[in-house]
């Protein structure tokens, strides 16, 4: 009762709320006061007279479990209440300032029964859930904490106050650490703190200790090839090693396997750290193959940055941290490519090879076919990755013609005079076991 009486009072009124109300347009955003206020048009929608407004909260000081908890809260009520309920992703923050998000959701019940109300009276029980309700009084609005018996204590009213848009979308305000890590150091922490919850973190842990001795010094060139699911990676792989007598290496790798299903149906910050550490094995095996020939990567830290930032910024590219953000650095720590190819495919053609597979997808990828937005921002998240950014390859060529077209690129980017790859590098990579 205590952390939800400091939510309700010490951060509210600082605070901005967002709803996702329209994923195509910019989130509504308000702030409270204690003055009545006249709602804006595009307000109305939202707090319109139809149905019983909730909006509900997820604050708790342990990370794993308040991301653990929002993901359950989120599963629960698109089962539950998706048929006469709307449920919008909402968030509240301070604008502008790093990791000030409190994740949640709005619920708008459009239903004659008491569905929402029963589950948000279970809901509440929790200490780190504080459920909020609206009421409309002509041209005003005004929020106070939910109680299921209709005796507020303290029943203090907070008008609804349309608020200007933050510079940087909420969403962006989380990501380090919470969906993306720039050093192992955050990553490890994460599954260190799962230990008990996911018994298979431990053996990541130790899989990632055993791997990290290896050291690399001058040797061949890494090549990554990056792209949505279906842009022809796997395809192009195969054939650059055989053509350049490279080593093929996946990021996760393959020893991580085993424990992929179980950290993709985990929300963001334990999934995204169990992906970042699978870059750091793959460094490591880099660094001892690069000694003896070519490396070829299917997928590297591009792809675990692209789709963390991806997933976690709700609604349309423009929501993306800005070009240029620290958010699409290079982790400081992490072994890097001489050179990231990045093939791309109109949708069109990606959809249709996708189909030729005929593979079952995974939940992602399916989600990925249906949200054009999502696969946007994506692509453009790859783009924006900096130090070292990715060269685009128009991939709709036939394979053979695409082969040709990266052997050029890595003929001209890396200052070959032949087809045969043996040289040594310009640059030295950084080495990930002397940060260990
Ligand atoms: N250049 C290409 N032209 C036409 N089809 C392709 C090409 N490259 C790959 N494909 C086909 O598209 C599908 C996806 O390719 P794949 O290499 O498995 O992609 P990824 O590894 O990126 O998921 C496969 O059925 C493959 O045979
Ligand atoms: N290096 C990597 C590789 C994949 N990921 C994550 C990003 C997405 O959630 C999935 C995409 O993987 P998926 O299995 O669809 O990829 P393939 O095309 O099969 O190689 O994995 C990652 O975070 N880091």
């Amino acid at each position: 009762m205590l952390k939800r009486a400091m939510f309700r009072w010490g951060q509210l009124s600082s605070r901005v709320f967002a709803v996702e109300f329209d994923l195509r347009a910019e989130p509504l955003y308000f702030s409270l006061s204690s003055n009545p206020q006249v709602l804006h048009h595009a307000h109305q929608q939202l707090f319109g007279d139809e149905g019983k407004l909730f909006s509900l909260h997820v604050h708790c000081d342990n990370r794993t479990e308040k991301a653990r908890t929002h993901a359950e809260i989120k599963h629960k009520l698109s089962v539950a209440l998706s048929r006469d309920c709307d449920v919008f992703e909402a968030s509240s923050f301070t604008p502008d300032v790093k990791n000030s998000v409190v994740k949640g959701f709005f619920i708008r019940d459009k239903s004659t029964t008491t569905l929402s109300e029963d589950m948000l009276k279970t809901l509440q029980q929790s200490k780190s859930v504080c459920v909020f309700s609206y009421k409309r009084e002509g041209q005003y609005c005004w929020q106070e904490l939910w109680s299921p018996v209709d005796q507020v204590q303290e029943s203090v009213r907070q008008y609804i106050t349309p608020a200007a848009a933050a510079q940087h979308h909420p969403s962006t305000l989380n990501i380090r650490n919470s969906d993306v890590f720039y050093c192992m150091k955050e990553a490890y922490e994460v599954l260190q703190e799962c230990t008990d919850i996911i018994p298979e973190s431990k053996e990541v842990l130790k899989l990632v200790d055993e791997q990290l001795e290896t050291s690399r010094g001058d040797g061949f060139p890494v090549i990554v090839i990056e792209g949505l699911d279906a842009t022809g990676k796997t395809t192009l792989t195969e054939a650059l090693r055989e053509s350049l007598n490279a080593t093929l290496l996946k990021s996760p790798p393959q020893c991580l396997a085993p424990f992929r299903q179980r950290f993709d149906s985990e929300p963001p910050l334990i999934r995204r750290a169990f992906y970042a550490l699978g870059n750091y094995i793959t460094a490591a095996h880099i660094g001892k193959e690069s000694l003896r020939a070519p490396v070829i990567v299917d997928r590297y830290w591009h792809s675990t940055a692209a789709y963390a930032i991806a997933t976690a910024v709700g609604g349309r590219v423009e929501n993306l941290p800005k070009p240029g953000s620290e958010l699409y650095q290079w982790p400081e720590d992490l072994l890097k490519p001489n050179l990231v190819l990045l093939l791309t495919v109109s949708p069109e053609e990606r959809l249709r090879r996708l189909r030729g597979r005929g593979q079952d997808k995974t939940v992602e990828e399916a989600e990925l076919e249906m949200n054009q937005l999502f696969r946007l921002k994506v692509e453009e998240t790859y783009k924006r990755i900096q130090n070292p950014a990715c060269i685009i390859v128009d991939a709709s060529p036939s394979p053979q013609e695409v082969l040709q077209q990266v052997q050029h690129l890595i003929r001209n980017e890396m200052s070959l005079v032949n087809n045969q790859l043996p040289m040594r590098q310009d640059k030295k990579p950084c080495n990930p076991s002397t940060h260990h």
